[in-house]
């Protein structure tokens, strides 16, 4: 079983995954961007430069992808999978950039995944109070109100982006406490 743990940045998707980590020993953990040798490259290329295209920086994180599915997901497939983030991250972060048409959002990741998708996705949610907050608490100078608003747009896309790849979403409060927020995955999981 291949599930991933979508959210936006400080929703707690690190922390639950290190839980589950914990819980499940025998389960394979990864991650999108990075989870593969040339995954660990391409990352370091698309997080730390900022690409003039959106559509190679969207070809980037889909090169990613298809080795990851590749390296990763295929070879596994009989264990239990748990990704942090997924082609839900992908579809999300560029519709809100709306540089490219929904139904080839959705083609150039059916090519990149080989039709290999989570069986379920989490979404960790925040309430914009708490995502307030939690950036706060980061202690990143001056988080813009434009900051915020993309996160939360983020957060939506992430749901619409589901409904494109027709994944099942489970949508989980991640505002609550963190043992209550792993208790609910664990019996969504089994
Ligand atoms: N349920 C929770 N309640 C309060 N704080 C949390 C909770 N889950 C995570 N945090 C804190 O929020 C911050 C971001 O968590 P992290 O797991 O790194 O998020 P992400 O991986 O989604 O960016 C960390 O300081 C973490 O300790
Ligand atoms: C997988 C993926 C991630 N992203 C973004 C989401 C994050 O901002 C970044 C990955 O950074 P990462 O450090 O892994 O995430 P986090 O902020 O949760 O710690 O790349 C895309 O834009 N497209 C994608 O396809």
């Amino acid at each position: 079983m291949y599930i991933a743990i979508e959210g936006i940045d400080t929703a707690g998707k690190s922390t639950q995954i290190e839980r589950l980590r914990e819980h499940f020993k025998d389960a394979v953990i990864t991650k999108e961007p990075g989870g593969t040798e040339i995954g660990k490259e391409i990352r370091e290329m698309v997080l730390s430069t900022r690409a003039k295209s959106k559509r190679a920086e969207f070809l980037l994180f889909l090169a990613d992808r298809a080795e990851h599915i590749k390296e990763v997901v295929e070879p596994n497939q009989g264990k239990l999978i748990i990704s942090d983030r997924s082609a839900v991250s992908g579809v999300a972060y560029a519709l809100v950039q709306k540089e490219i048409d929904k139904k080839d959002l959705v083609l150039l990741n059916n090519f990149a995944t080989n039709g290999i998708y989570p069986s379920k996705i989490f979404l960790l949610k925040l309430s914009e109070d708490e995502l307030r907050f939690r950036l706060s608490q980061k202690e990143l100078d001056g988080i813009e109100l434009r900051g915020v608003e993309y996160l939360l747009n983020i957060q939506e896309a992430i749901i619409e982006a589901a409904k494109l790849l027709d994944l099942e979403l489970v949508t989980i409060d991640a505002t609550r406490k963190i043992d209550t927020i792993t208790s609910e995955i664990l019996n969504n999981i089994n």
